[in-house]
C-alpha cells in the first residue's frame, strides 16, 4: 500500500475518464526529459537523487556541528531567506509544534532555532535581538550567493553582537555558514574567517534545498532524526519513479493538476488543519511559485489554514470566483489527541460531542468542508501522511518535489529557474545607491518624480 494516500475522488465531477488517460503520453515525456536531463534546467535536477546520494562525511559533520551548538548556546540564529529559509523554517516546526521554543529547556530535544534576515524589517530584527538577549547564541546564516541584502544585513547584526559577546576568535567558532563550494561573499567570509561551512551543491535550486545542509543543520539543532527524514524522502524517490500514471501518485497529481488548470482552474490553495504546517504551506508556495510562475502562465499557489480560515475564507472558497482547486494535507495521526471536558450544566449545548476526541471532530470538519466545497464547484485534492515524523516529512517533501518537475515539464516551462525574482532587486540596489547601478537610478528616479 502506498504510504502517502493521495485522494483524488473529489476532482471526478470536473475531470472526464478520458482525460487522465489522455495526459499520460504527456506525462511520460515529461518524466523523459525530467530522468534523462532532456529537459529545460537540466542542470539544476540534483535533488532528484539528493536522498541517497549525498555527502555522508559533510552529513555526519552537520550532526556533530549540530551537538556542538546544544552543547554552548541556548539559541541557533538561522540567517536565510527564500529556499535559505523556508524549508527549514517549515521543517522545525512541522517536527517540533507550535510552541517549541517556548517549551522549557527540559522539555526540549535541543535548542531554540530562531529565524531572521527574511525581510527587510527593523522592529522584527530588534525584536529578535532582544530575545535572544543575553544568552549563548550560535548563527548558521545560509546563502548561496553571500549576497542577497535581507540575510546579509541581518548577519551584519548579529555578528556584530555575537563578537561584542564572545570576541572574534570564539565568535568565528559560533558562526556556521551554508554556501557555495567556492564561489560567493560568503564563500570568502569563510575563507577569511574560518568559520565551520557546508555546501549548498550547485545542482539543487534553493527551493529544492531542505535536504542539503540548508535545512538539515537548523533540523538538527531541534534534536531531529535526519536519518529518518532522508529515509523518508529516498523510499518517496524509489516509489516515484515509473511514469505510468496508475502507478504513481505524484505523478497523477502533477497530471491533474494541469488538467484543471487547463480548464480555468488557475488558484491552487495548499490547506491543512493543523497549524504546524502553516510554514508548509509557505515552502509549497515558493516551490510552485517559482518552479511554474514563468512565460506568462502556471497555477497561482496560494494556501489556507483549517478550520482557521473557514471562518475568514471559506465564504470566498465556497460561492466565490470559481478558479479554485484545493490540495489538503491530511495527517492521519497527528502527535497528540485531546477529550473534550463533559459538563453537567451542557450551557454551551456542546454534550453531544461525548465520547469524540478534538481529532475526530477536527476529521470531521475535513469531511464536511470537502464535500461542501465540492458541492461549491471547488475539485479538492487529498494527500494523506500517516503522522508528523521525520520519515513522513521526508516522504512529502520529494512527493511534491518530483511533482512540480513533472508538472512544469507538462506546462512547457523550465521548472528549474527563476529568472522573475531579479526584478525587484535591481530596482532596490539602484534605488540605494549601489555602485553599478547608476544608469538605472537615474530612470527609476524620472518613473517616480
Ligand atoms: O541563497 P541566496 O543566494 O541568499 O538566495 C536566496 C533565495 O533567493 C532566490 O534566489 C530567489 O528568491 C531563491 O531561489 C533563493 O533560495
Amino acid at each position: 500500500m502506498a504510504y502517502i494516500k493521495f485522494d483524488d475522488s473529489k476532482v471526478s465531477k470536473f475531470v472526464q475518464a478520458n482525460e487522465l488517460p489522455e495526459m499520460q503520453a504527456l506525462v511520460t515525456a515529461a518524466d523523459q526529459e525530467l530522468r534523462n536531463g532532456t529537459g529545460a534546467g537540466a542542470d539544476f535536477r540534483g535533488w532528484l537523487t539528493l536522498p541517497t546520494d549525498y555527502d555522508h562525511e559533510e552529513f555526519a559533520r552537520i550532526q556533530k556541528a549540530a551537538e556542538k551548538i546544544q552543547q554552548d548556546s541556548d539559541v541557533l540564529v538561522v540567517i536565510g531567506i527564500g529556499g535559505s529559509y523556508l524549508g527549514a523554517k517549515m521543517a522545525v516546526d512541522f517536527l517540533n509544534g507550535s510552541f517549541y521554543n517556548s517549551k522549557p529547556k527540559s522539555e526540549r530535544r535541543g535548542v531554540q532555532v530562531v529565524f531572521t534576515g527574511n525581510s527587510l524589517s527593523a522592529s522584527y530584527l530588534k525584536e529578535l535581538q532582544d530575545f535572544v538577549g543575553d544568552r549563548d547564541f550560535s548563527i548558521n546564516v545560509i546563502s548561496k550567493s553571500g549576497t542577497t541584502t535581507e540575510p546579509s544585513i541581518a548577519f551584519r547584526i548579529f555578528k556584530e553582537k555575537l563578537i561584542k559577546k564572545y570576541g572574534q576568535e570564539e565568535a568565528s567558532r559560533r558562526i556556521y555558514a551554508t554556501t557555495d563550494a567556492k564561489n560567493g561573499a560568503l564563500r570568502q567570509e569563510v575563507e577569511a574567517n574560518g568559520y565551520e561551512s557546508f555546501i549548498i551543491p550547485d545542482g539543487v535550486g534553493g527551493r529544492f534545498s531542505v535536504l542539503t545542509p540548508v535545512g538539515l543543520l537548523p533540523i538538527a539543532a531541534t534534536g531531529a532524526d535526519l536519518n529518518e527524514l532522508m529515509h523518508g524522502a529516498a523510499d518517496a524517490a524509489a516509489a516515484y519513479q515509473d511514469a505510468d500514471l496508475s502507478k504513481n501518485d505524484a505523478y497523477r497529481y502533477a497530471a491533474l493538476r494541469n488538467i484543471l488548470y487547463r480548464k480555468g482552474y488557475v488558484t491552487e490553495l495548499i490547506e491543512n488543519y493543523e497549524p504546524n504546517l502553516r510554514m508548509f504551506a509557505e515552502w509549497w508556495k515558493q516551490l510552485m511559485g517559482e518552479s511554474e510562475g514563468k512565460d506568462q502562465k502556471g497555477i497561482y499557489p496560494s494556501s489556507a489554514n483549517f478550520t482557521t480560515d473557514l471562518h475568514s475564507l471559506g465564504q470566498y472558497i465556497q460561492e466565490g470566483l470559481r478558479n479554485l482547486f484545493e490540495t489538503v494535507v491530511k495527517v492521519t495521526k497527528p502527535p497528540y489527541n485531546v477529550d473534550i471536558p463533559m459538563e453537567k450544566d451542557n450551557l454551551d449545548g456542546l454534550n453531544y460531542l461525548k465520547g469524540q476526541t478534538l481529532n475526530e471532530v477536527n476529521d470531521k470538519a475535513y469531511e464536511g468542508v470537502v464535500l461542501a466545497h465540492n458541492d461549491g464547484g471547488v475539485p479538492v485534492l487529498t494527500v494523506e501522511i500517516p503522522d508528523e515524523s521525520e520519515y513522513s516529512l521526508g516522504y512529502l517533501i520529494y512527493f511534491f518535489e518530483v511533482a512540480v518537475g513533472i508538472s512544469g515539464y507538462l506546462n512547457g516551462i523550465n521548472p528549474f529557474n527563476q529568472p522573475g525574482v531579479e526584478a525587484y532587486k535591481q530596482n532596490m540596489f539602484a534605488l540605494l545607491g549601489k555602485p553599478g547601478y547608476e544608469e538605472l537610478a537615474a530612470k527609476l528616479k524620472k518613473e517616480i518624480d
